[in-house]
This record gives C-alpha cells, structure tokens and sequence, in this order.
C-alpha cells in the first residue's frame, strides 16, 4: 500500500479551517469540497487514458481522454458525500456507487447498512472518498469489498488519516494484489481512547451535516 500525504500550502490552509472548531458548517461543507479537489488532482495521477486526435482550429491535435470502463467514484455514507461533489467536478464522466458504513461508538468495529456498487467491477479503478482514516476498520472493510468485486486499483482519498490507520490497512491487504493508495491531507499524531484523530478535527459526519 502507498501513502501520499499531499505536501501543499493550499492544503494546509484550507485544512487548518477545517480543524478550527470555530468554523461553521457550511463553512465546512465548502472547504472540504475545495480540499476533495486538489487531493483529487494528485489521487487521479495514474486514472487510465486512451489517445485521442481532435480537430484544433489549426490542425489536428493529439490528445488524451478518459478510458473506457469509467473510474467508479465510492462516498462512505455519512461524512464521505461531503466530498462527492469536488471528486466529480475533476471526474465528470465517472460513475458513482454507495456505501453506507457506520463506525460503532463503543468497540470502534465498522458495521455495512447499505451498499449500491456494480457486481462487477473488473477493469475498474475505483476511488474511496473517507474524510477521517482513524482504527482503518471502515476503509479496510470497503476496498476489500471493491476488490472481491474485482477492482484492479483502489485509491482512497481522506481528509486525515492517523498513523493506527495506515499500519492497519498495511498489514490488511497482504493477500490482495490490486494496488492500494491512500492520499490525505495530513498524517495526524495519533488516536486517542475514544479512537478520535488527535488533533484531527472532531466528528467530520457531525461537523459537515449535524449531530444525529
Ligand atoms: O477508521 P475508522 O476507525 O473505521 O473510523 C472512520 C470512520 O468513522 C467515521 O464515520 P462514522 O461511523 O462516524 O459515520 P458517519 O460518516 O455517518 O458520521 C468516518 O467518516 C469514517 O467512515
Ligand atoms: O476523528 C475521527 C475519527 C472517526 N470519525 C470521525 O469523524 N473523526
Ligand atoms: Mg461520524
């Protein structure tokens, strides 16, 4: 698995807003769209292209476009449809398939509630939208799902994630060829007993649409 922690002043600023408690949500909800694009920018550095000619008003021009089959683009219910729209605005042909996951308080394990993803998925390269990567269990449980399904390449695209996280999904996939990436915005300290990111920016499914 490859970890990319986008390394940008954009980034870093827009991410310090994010963590400021003081920040309001719908100013959240703008921000993180912002910040899905530009790791979105990173995260689709290896998406598949074909070769193109197209009429320039000079010449015919050579060009790339996106490959066929189309990248599936995956939101993890709640928190994760905060980023759909700033992964779709740079991947406007992809598709997009559903799952809802939810993370139990007390033993921290991740429960599946719904799932809307093609049976197939051979050929694809899917993108896993997270904000926070905390214990793992919620990404984990995702890309191997993808992966049984037939992904040939899993790149998730987290807001944060914490070093727990990462070591987890390490030791996870080793029987999984696929190839894994994980880009973020930042790698936190760590997690604390409640398995929250430190210092991360508290509950992102909360801060971006209400407690429930
Ligand atoms: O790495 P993990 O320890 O599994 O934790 C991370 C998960 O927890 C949060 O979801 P939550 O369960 O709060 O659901 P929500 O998005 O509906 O708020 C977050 O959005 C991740 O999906
Ligand atoms: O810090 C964390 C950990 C899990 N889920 C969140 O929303 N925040
Ligand atoms: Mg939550």
């Amino acid at each position: 698995m490859q970890t990319l922690a986008v390394d940008h002043p954009l980034v870093a600023h827009k991410l310090t807003t994010l963590r400021d408690s003081r920040t309001d949500s719908p100013t959240f909800r703008r921000l993180a769209d912002e910040l899905v694009t530009l790791l979105a920018y990173e995260a689709t550095r290896d998406v598949r292209v074909t070769e193109v000619t197209v009429p320039s008003p000079l010449v015919d021009a050579e060009g790339v476009q996106l490959a066929s089959p189309k990248p599936l683009v995956v939101p993890i219910l709640r928190a994760g449809l905060g980023m759909l729209d700033g992964m779709t605005r740079l991947l406007p042909t992809a598709e997009v398939g559903f799952l809802g996951m939810i993370r139990d308080e007390g033993s921290l394990q991740a429960q599946t509630y719904a799932t809307r993803l093609p049976d197939d998925l051979s050929g694809r390269q899917c993108y896993v939208l997270d904000p926070m990567l905390a214990t793992g269990g919620t990404l984990a449980a995702a890309i191997r799902l993808l992966c049984e399904r037939g992904a040939t390449d899993v790149t998730a695209l987290c807001l944060l994630a914490a070093p727990e996280g990462l070591r987890y999904l390490e030791q996870a996939f080793t029987d999984i060829t696929a190839p894994i990436r994980v880009v973020t915005a930042a790698v936190d300290s760590h997690l604390n007993e409640q398995g929250f990111i430190v210092p991360g920016l508290g509950d992102a499914g909360d801060r971006l649409y209400g407690v429930v």
